[in-house]
């Protein structure tokens, strides 16, 4: 047998056929690939090929001359015996597709040995989930949820041997709900198909139960929460697709199946939302007053327009300008290096969310499970504000490729802060353009950003109220009426948008709460064509 570098033996090697041509095939199980040259000399650049183990899909046997192809003539007179390796191609964009090779010998022994050590290699791959639970909104989005599972993901789940439980919901909050009544610790994950807020649902169900069953009281805006190891995967569905967008980097329902069944695993930071000692609610995207809270607000009435709500409600809260007077404190997030004007973004294996995550484990082992609030200095801006967003993650999805916040970090317990000041509507369309070109969109004099751990919001309306509801009103209504003929400040409160779904408060207390929980994902890869897609386009050519 063939000694590899180093003077190691492969797992296997063989004389294969692929196609017309007998190839020299490795599984070098210490590399983790699965390898073929071309054994003619000289060997020339292009004809090594190669695909990761780790991103096997699944291995089968197979009945070849269903899938004969123009095979030297000889062979046709002896039986074949014939493997197909499923695996995941990389395509463009960050998209994902399950592509398949079919190896072929004269030799059955040589091909059960095949098949059964790649079966082996798969086996020993840990971090691939076995047992999901699958929940489906028919209603998200443009209402596929359930034909997309049907077509595209059930039958990737069941070519890699994934058992599934699917719950198809009836009314919202039925998968939170379902959430805290199941087993959840005998699957190895939870599927989501929708959108962001169905995601959310599934989210909170999670970290809530885990918290249940920890007895952490979710009402104590201090308390250190109990990390949730059972993933999450999102087969996008939904309108807007954020989440899934901002970790994948595509919104494609088959590239985040294979994801999935890969085993891939991304740690998230989750924003903890609190008014007056009671929790209202999670958020891992956007948390958004003014602008984003308005347009959520008037297209929740619209959902039956489906995604093209958002387009109608943003264009109706753009002409309206409003904004909306009130008051930030925030805790400068000092832990992380990176600053929200960085010209790098958040990729895989992003050395910050790294570090960040070395933090976390050097605290949960100095001090337990206790938390030690910092008694670090409070930053405080007033102000009139168009917007007031707070992300926790780029936010990037199909409208804003790059996002709300394109250097934001999916995992450094961190969020950036934007504030919109007051200013005119022309320079607020151009602010609004800027995400989605390649232009800076915080190089704006009235906008601020700010990379923080926590922060409070209190608006001039509630400020007033706690002194006096009514003359308040009164007084500031005619001033109103006086001063702003063009009506574009306002005497009501806006609405606060966490990850699509309005909160009740205006006054909020929000804390980043560093990587707790994680998806089936990895975040977004370069864009770089690696050795692995090289290797498998060349394959093509070669077949
Ligand atoms: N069977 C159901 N009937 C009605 N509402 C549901 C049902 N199942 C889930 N929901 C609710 O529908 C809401 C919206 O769903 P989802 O996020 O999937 O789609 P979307 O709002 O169109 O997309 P996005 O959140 O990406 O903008 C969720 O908050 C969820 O609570
Ligand atoms: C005139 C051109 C204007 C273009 C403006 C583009 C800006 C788009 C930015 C979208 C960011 C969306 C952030 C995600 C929020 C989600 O949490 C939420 C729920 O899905 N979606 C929305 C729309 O609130
Ligand atoms: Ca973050």
């Amino acid at each position: 047998m063939e000694r590899l570098p180093g003077g190691r033996r492969p797992r296997l090697v063989s004389s294969l056929g692929l196609g017309r041509r007998s190839w020299e095939v490795t599984l070098d199980d210490e590399r983790g690939r699965l390898a073929w040259r071309d054994p003619r000399p000289p060997r020339r650049a292009g004809e090594n090929c190669f695909v990761p183990i780790s991103e096997i899909i699944a291995v089968e046997e197979t009945e070849f001359n269903k899938k004969q192809r123009n095979i030297g003539r000889w062979h046709k007179m002896a039986k074949l015996h014939a493997f197909t390796v499923y695996y995941v191609k990389k395509a463009r964009n960050h998209r994902w597709r399950c592509s398949d090779m079919t190896f072929w010998c004269v030799d059955e022994p040589i091909c059960n040995q095949w098949i059964q050590a790649l079966k082996e290699l798969l086996e020993m791959q840990k971090s691939r989930p076995k047992h999901l639970l699958v929940y489906i909104n028919p209603y998200g989005g443009k209402r596929q949820g359930k034909r997309i599972y049907e077509q595209k993901v059930a039958p990737l789940f069941s070519m890699a041997s994934i058992s599934t439980d699917v719950v198809i919901t009836e009314h919202a909050n039925h998968a939170k709900d379902n959430l805290f009544e199941v087993n959840i610790y005998k699957y190895d994950g939870v599927v989501c198909v929708g959108g962001d807020g169905m995601f959310s649902e599934v989210m909170h169900g999670l970290i809530g139960r885990m918290q249940k069953d920890s007895g952490i009281d979710q009402n104590n805006p201090k308390a250190s929460l109990v990390q949730c190891n059972i993933r999450i995967g999102i087969i996008p569905a939904g309108s807007t697709d954020c989440i899934c967008y901002s970790t994948v980097g595509i919104s494609d329902p088959v590239t985040s199946a294979l994801h999935i069944i890969v085993g891939d695993c991304q740690p998230l930071d989750v924003s903890s939302v609190h008014h007056n000692n009671t929790f209202l609610k999670y958020s891992v995207s956007l948390l958004g007053y003014g602008f984003y809270g308005d347009i959520l607000k008037d297209s929740e009435k619209k959902r039956w327009m489906g995604p093209m709500r958002y387009d109608y409600s943003g264009f109706k809260t753009f002409l309206s300008h409003h904004y909306y007077e009130g008051t930030i404190a925030y805790q400068p997030a000092k832990h992380t290096h990176g600053s929200p004007r960085d010209k790098e973004s958040c990729r895989t294996g992003c050395y910050i969310c790294k570090k960040s995550e070395k933090q976390l484990a050097e605290q949960h082992k100095e001090c337990g499970l206790k938390h030690e609030e910092g008694e670090e200095e409070w930053k405080v801006v007033k102000g009139k504000f168009l917007a007031i967003n707070a992300v926790s993650m780029s936010c990037a999805c199909p409208r804003s490729p790059k996002g709300l916040s394109p250097a934001a970090h999916l995992a450094d317990g961190s969020a950036d802060l934007i504030l919109v000041r007051k200013c005119s509507r022309f320079d607020f369309l151009r602010y609004l353009v800027r995400h989605t070109n390649q232009d800076d969109q915080f190089d704006f004099p009235f906008v601020d950003v700010y990379r923080v751990k926590c922060f409070q919001f209190t608006s001039k309306l509630s400020e007033d109220n706690e002194s006096n509801v009514m003359d308040i009103v009164k007084k500031r209504f005619g001033q109103f009426c006086r001063d702003h003929p063009a009506c574009c400040c306002n005497i009501v409160n806006s609405t606060w948008n966490c990850d699509g779904e309005t909160l009740d408060s205006s006054a909020i207390e929000v804390r980043v709460h560093c990587q707790l929980m994680k998806l089936f994902a990895r975040g977004i890869e370069e864009n770089c064509k690696d050795e692995a897609a090289y290797s498998q386009s060349s394959v093509e050519q070669l077949l």
